[in-house]
C-alpha cells in the first residue's frame, strides 16, 4: 500500500491538499500506462491506433454529458459561466465545431466510417463501462467530488504533449491536422484545473471531504486506466478482442456476412 491509499489522519492546509493530490496523479494517471508508452514511442499499428482513437470517441462524446449534469448543480451564476466553457469547447458553436468535430477528424483520418465511430456500437465493453461509471460518479456523488473527478486534467498537458510529438514523429498514418484535437487542449486544461483545483482548495476542509476528494481523483486516474488497459487486453498481442468489438479488419460499421453481432 503506498501513502496515497493510507487514509487520512488530519486535516490538510489546501496546500497540503493539492501536493497530495498531484503525488496521486504522479502515480496512477494514465502517463505511466504500457499502451499509452506504446503509442507515444511508435511501437503501435495504424490498427491498434485506429481502435485507442474508436474507443476514446466515447470519452469524448460523454464529457459533455457529465459537464451538462454538473453545470445543472452550480449555484453561482460566475462558476456556471466559467464551467459552460467547457461545454462549449467540447461542441463547439455550430457544426463542424468543436472538440468532438475535431475528434471525428482523426477517426476519418485513420479511415474509420464515421457511422460505425459515432454509433459506438463497436466499442470494447470495458470503454463502455469505465466511461459510464465516470458518468454516474458525477451525477450521483456530491458536487464537490464531481468536481473532483475532473483534476485529471492536472496532468494531461503533460500526457498529450508527449503523445501529439511521439505519434507525428513516428507514425506517417496521422498528420498535425488529424491531431489538431489536442492542440486546444495544451490551454483550455490548464483553465479548466486551476479552475477545479481552486475550488477543491477552497471547499474541502473537513477531513471527509478531502478524503472524499482525494478518493475522487484515484476513481478518475481508474476510469482513464481501465480504458487503456482494455485496449492493451484486446489489441496489443496475443490480443483478444471482445466478440462484437471493432476487429481491426473492417474500416466500416457494415458487419461483414458471417460476422458475430
Ligand atoms: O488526452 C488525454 O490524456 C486526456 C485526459 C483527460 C483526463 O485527464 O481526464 C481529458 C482529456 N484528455 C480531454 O481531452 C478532455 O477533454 C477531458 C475532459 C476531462 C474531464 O474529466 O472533464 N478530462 C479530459
Amino acid at each position: 500500500m503506498s501513502d496515497i491509499d493510507a487514509p487520512l489522519r488530519e486535516v490538510l492546509s489546501p496546500n497540503e491538499l493539492e501536493a497530495r493530490l498531484r503525488a496521486i496523479g504522479e502515480q496512477r494517471y494514465h502517463h505511466r500506462h504500457p499502451f499509452q508508452l506504446m503509442l507515444q514511442n511508435g511501437e503501435l499499428d495504424r490498427r491498434q491506433v485506429s481502435a485507442w482513437a474508436l474507443n476514446r470517441y466515447y470519452y469524448q462524446s460523454m464529457i459533455p454529458l457529465k459537464d451538462g449534469s454538473l453545470i445543472g448543480r452550480l449555484e453561482e451564476p460566475a462558476l456556471r459561466r466559467e464551467w459552460r466553457s467547457r461545454l462549449e469547447d467540447h461542441d463547439g458553436h455550430a457544426e463542424g465545431e468543436g472538440g468532438i468535430a475535431r475528434w471525428l477528424m482523426l477517426t476519418d483520418g485513420l479511415g474509420l466510417d464515421r457511422e460505425m465511430v459515432i454509433s459506438t456500437r463497436r466499442i470494447l465493453p470495458a470503454t463502455r463501462f469505465a466511461v459510464e461509471a465516470y458518468l454516474h460518479f458525477v451525477r450521483e456523488r456530491s458536487l464537490l467530488e464531481a468536481i473532483a473527478s475532473s483534476l485529471t486534467e492536472l496532468f494531461s498537458p503533460m500526457v498529450i504533449g508527449q503523445r501529439v510529438s511521439g505519434m507525428l514523429q513516428h507514425y506517417d498514418f496521422v498528420s498535425a491536422e488529424t491531431l489538431a484535437y489536442f492542440a486546444p487542449r495544451l490551454t483550455q486544461a490548464p483553465r479548466d484545473a486551476e479552475m477545479a483545483l481552486d475550488y477543491v482548495k477552497r471547499h474541502a476542509l473537513r477531513l471527509d471531504q478531502q478524503q472524499a476528494v482525494l478518493d475522487a481523483l484515484i476513481f478518475k486516474c481508474q476510469v482513464l486506466w481501465t480504458q487503456l488497459d482494455a485496449l492493451q487486453h484486446a489489441y496489443v498481442a496475443p490480443g483478444q478482442v471482445p466478440p462484437g468489438a471493432w476487429d481491426g479488419e473492417t474500416t466500416g460499421g457494415r458487419l461483414q456476412p458471417g460476422k458475430a453481432l
